[in-house]
């Protein structure tokens, strides 16, 4: 339930990140009918505009609620196993190839009912709420059957009504090969083409489709089925590509319209530029590069010199970045892929939304929904900056604030 909720409010004297940039001068802020009605340096701000309008609040920083475009939050289980096992040494890929990985997590959620999964799920959305997300993409991809990964998702759609959150779907059936289709990678691929996705449409499950392009995931021609099928039931594309090696995933997403390309740590020019061309959005996940202690960087530079909008997002997930601090992220993307704190935030915002295909998300402008954080700080670099629980002040959803303290 919204703490308040009133059909006009403002907030005055508040430092703006609009998504994209910070705004040069203290700015009031109109919220009306869930959207942002008004937008004024405070310096010109005439009480005319905004009869009636209650004051929520006062000073501080406000920014766009935060965009997490890329999560594996559904699961069950853990693996801090196989965390100290590479620590000792033994590489991701070596663990998911003896069966573990992955597949690990696979097991355990496979076994667990919705409920189990929604107890188990819940403390992680929790986490990310409290760092301001208002809009989170939930992925599949740890059932493998067709009804485990409508299971998955059921439970991702059930998060959304049980908090005041935007939950984004996709559907991640080509995440790994189940055991029982070992060396019958194609037919796996034909039951995700042929029932996985079908089904997830008919039923209004899934937003788009992702799939793990990679030697331990599937191949550029078993990805190009999927998106094949994804399009015939007009869903939208992603991809996890690139990421620990070069198979030209991103480029084969790219031609096949894809919303987003992730991980991309291996990407070359060549796919740097197929992005460019099919407004393909790169989504940095240092979390998983800091997890796996991976030294291959993102190719930053080259994205930036073909204005390839960069994301940011947490990756939550029990294998490669079990964080759910997305604020954690942006300062990850800044010390370990020399992102500007201005770069980081518009990756958790304004280029998160687009990587989900919801460009009207993620921004401060007049007639843009109300997702918005209010945080106890003096700039918005400060959010890069720092890492510290404890800064957001008030959560406004959908125009209402929804958390404040
Ligand atoms: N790379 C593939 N998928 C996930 C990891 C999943 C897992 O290890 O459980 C990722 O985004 O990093
Ligand atoms: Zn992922």
């Amino acid at each position: 339930m919204p703490i308040q909720s009133t059909s006009k409010q403002l907030w005055r004297d508040v430092q703006v990140f609009d998504g994209l940039v910070q705004l040069d001068e203290a700015m009031t802020v109109l919220i009306e009918g869930g959207r942002i009605a008004g937008l004024w340096p405070s310096r010109t701000f005439d009480e005319a505009h905004a009869q009636g309008a209650v004051e929520a609040g006062c000073g501080g920083v406000l920014t766009p609620g935060l965009v997490d475009c890329h999560t594996h939050l559904v699961y069950a289980g853990n693996r801090a196993g196989e965390f100290e096992q590479r620590l000792e040494g033994a590489s991701y890929e070596e663990i998911a190839r003896a069966g573990g990985g992955i597949l690990s997590s696979v097991r355990a959620t496979r076994v667990a009912s919705e409920d189990e999964l929604i107890a188990a799920s819940l403390p992680r959305l929790d986490a990310l709420l409290a760092d301001g997300v208002t809009t989170v993409e939930i992925k599949s991809g740890y059932g493998l059957t067709v009804e485990s990964e409508l299971k998955m998702l059921r439970v991702a759609r059930r998060l959304g009504e049980l908090r005041p959150v935007r939950v984004i779907t996709t559907l991640l059936g080509a995440h790994a090969l189940p055991p029982e289709y070992a060396g019958r990678a194609d037919d796996y691929v034909t039951l995700v083409c042929d029932e996985m996705i079908p089904a997830a449409a008919a039923e209004g499950l899934a937003d788009a489709v992702d799939v793990f392009c990679e030697g331990i995931g599937f191949s550029p021609a078993q990805c190009e089925r999927i998106y094949q099928a994804a399009k015939a039931h007009g869903l939208a594309i992603k991809a996890h590509a690139e990421q620990l090696s070069n198979l030209g995933g991103s480029a084969l997403a790219a031609r096949y319209g894809a919303l987003s390309a992730d991980h991309i740590e291996y990407l070359d020019e060549a796919g740097v530029r197929a992005m460019a061309e099919a407004g393909t959005v790169a989504v940095l996940l240092p979390g998983a590069f800091h997890v796996l202690r991976e030294t291959q960087l993102p190719p930053i530079e080259l994205l930036r010199q073909h204005n390839v909008p960069m994301a940011v997002a947490s990756d939550a997930n029990p294998g490669t970045s079990p964080i759910c601090m997305p604020t954690l992220m942006a300062n990850l993307a800044c010390t370990l892929f020399r992102l500007t704190p201005r770069e980081a935030l518009a990756g958790m915002t304004a280029h998160g939304a687009r990587a989900l295909g919801q460009p009207e998300l993620g921004r401060i402008v007049v007639g843009a929904p109300a997702d918005l954080c209010l945080w106890d700080i003096q700039q918005p670099a400060e959010l890069a900056y720092a890492v510290q629980a404890g800064r957001l002040r008030q959560r406004i959803f959908n125009g209402e604030v929804v958390y404040a303290r």
